[in-house]
């Protein structure tokens, strides 16, 4: 049996090869470990799941072994884009969720994420446990099917890892029940607390929202016409192949919005990934605004329109246009290596006004910890609404006002398995005096490795958690010279 791992954002795998009802089976009976061992059963847990193939039968899976456990389950009655399955958790103040969900994935993958009770992204010390607990019913060979009331029985036999429950409910074994919830009222009632939905209703805007046939239909499309934008819709219908191509929204992938803004003189586009956790915008005039673009006018805009003033965390991948709107105002910014989990804790214990990173993730102070591409895309009609003009034309005012415009570029590499390993040892040991012509001011070693130049250009080279190659990311006031420190430093790591 292959040995199950979570990765930067969960466990990922093809449906049939490794994304098999019995895997399914056997990473939730670690799930049901994990949360039994910590007397939290009582608490429930939200299942919720995307609308790719088979997906609301895998969390039916989950489901059925929570209860065997004597784990209460609030099952979603319907596709919920990631972002709401963990709000359900603060809902209902459960012990957690799980998503079934491969996000930006290709069609033919399907993943399973642990939403802790904070409602966020989980840990790595929290995956691992939960990986521990795989790895010992991999060995003991998977997960036996049992009736409930035996499981019940099971699951308060002291010594189970299972037991022991709470002592409220050690004496009287209860059948955990399975309840269908909704969590869209709730949640759509907390974002429009978080957003200025009569400014956008006043800007009277043309908005496309492209769901990408993921889980984010009907959200981010419902609140905007509840804001009384005039919303047209492109791809909010369920496809489990996605209509041939990934649902990720980057600037290739979005082209149908970009026609559409440039034929109808639209002012937006917000697409939404496969689970709606991340998002993509295209400004007035079919421009593609990259979330290293968006971040830091949305920033500016908490600061200077909000009222919201605090620090920033960000990734070691995302612009430091972010920074020097920190520093302006007298604010920290917290650096993390990639993964929305380690944003998520610098929200939760840094007090940071908004955190958020250059692969599309983002959330603001008084959200959850957990991106979320559907307040993302709100948060953008309200801004396009309040300053009565394009992103585009925004984020020059903001580059006039903190030292003029940055330029950030990634590079995806191809590698080998073996080849990956010579690059990461070579980046252990490398300390580069100068690249591309000029000083190293700063390495960092948070993830893969960051230099940093005198004068504030960067580049970052990392091995990616999700696919098997290398990212390498510029950022520079001079464009013309981001081909320059890439190529430098990639043949300073092997990677030409
Ligand atoms: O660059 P990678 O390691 O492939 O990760 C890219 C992204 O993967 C997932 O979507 C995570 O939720 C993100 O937090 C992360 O930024």
């Amino acid at each position: 049996m292959r040995r199950i791992k979570f990765g930067t954002d969960g466990w990922r795998g093809i449906i049939a090869d490794d994304f098999t009802f019995e895997n399914v089976r056997v990473v939730s009976q670690a799930v049901a470990d994990y949360i039994n061992d910590r007397n939290m059963a009582h608490r429930g847990i939200v299942v919720g799941y995307d609308n790719r193939f088979l997906s609301d039968r895998f969390a039916d899976t989950v489901a059925d072994v929570m209860i065997q456990n004597g784990i209460k389950v609030y099952l979603s009655g319907g596709p919920l884009p990631t972002p709401v399955t963990a709000f359900a958790v603060k809902v209902h103040d459960a012990a957690g969720a799980v998503m079934l969900t491969a996000s930006h994935n290709p069609p033919e993958y399907n993943g399973f994420k642990f939403i802790p009770d904070y409602a966020g992204p989980a840990l790595p010390h929290i995956t691992r446990a939960i990986e521990e607990n795989v790895m010992r019913l991999q060995d003991v060979g998977g997960v036996r099917v049992l009736n409930q009331e035996a499981a019940v029985e099971l699951a308060f036999k002291p010594g189970h890892t299972g037991a022991p429950a709470p002592a409220a409910h050690a004496t009287k074994p209860h059948i955990a029940e399975r309840i269908i919830i909704d969590p869209r009222p709730e949640y759509f009632e907390h974002l429009e607390q978080l957003v200025d939905m009569e400014a956008i209703g006043r800007a009277n805007m043309e908005v496309m929202v492209d769901a990408m046939h993921g889980s984010g239909m009907g959200y981010l499309d419902v609140l905007l016409k509840k804001a009384r934008a005039r919303v047209k819709e492109c791809r909010c219908s369920r496809d489990p192949l996605f209509g041939g191509s990934m649902p990720e929204p980057t600037g290739k992938s979005l082209a149908g919005v970009c026609r559409w803004i440039q034929e109808e003189e639209g002012r937006l586009g917000l697409a939404l990934d496969g689970d709606a956790d991340r998002f993509g915008i295209i400004d007035a005039g079919g421009v593609y605004i990259t979330p290293n673009q968006f971040l830091p006018l949305l920033y500016h805009h908490l600061i200077t329109v909000k009222g919201l003033v605090g620090p920033v965390t960000r990734t070691v991948a995302t612009s430091h246009m972010l920074d020097r709107i920190a520093r302006k105002h007298g604010q920290a910014v917290y650096e993390t290596p990639v993964g929305f989990k380690y944003i998520g804790q610098n929200l939760m214990e840094k007090d940071c006004v908004l955190g958020g990173e250059e692969s599309g993730g983002l959330s603001i102070k008084g959200h959850i910890p957990e991106k979320d591409g559907i307040l993302a895309g709100l948060l953008a009609a309200e801004m396009v609404a309040v300053h009565g003009k394009s992103l585009a034309d925004l984020a020059e005012e903001v580059a006039r006002q903190y030292g003029g415009k940055l330029y950030s570029e990634r590079l995806d590499v191809r590698t080998t398995p073996k080849q990956k390993q010579q690059v990461l040892e070579k980046l252990q040991e490398l300390r580069p005096a100068e690249l591309a012509g000029v000083p190293v001011a700063e390495r960092v070693d948070l993830d893969g490795l960051k230099l940093v130049l005198a004068g504030g250009e960067w580049v970052l080279v990392r091995p990616s958690g999700t696919e098997p190659l290398f990212r390498i990311y510029v950022e520079t006031g001079q464009p013309e010279r981001i081909e320059q420190i890439r190529r430098d430093l990639m043949e300073m790591v092997g990677l030409q």
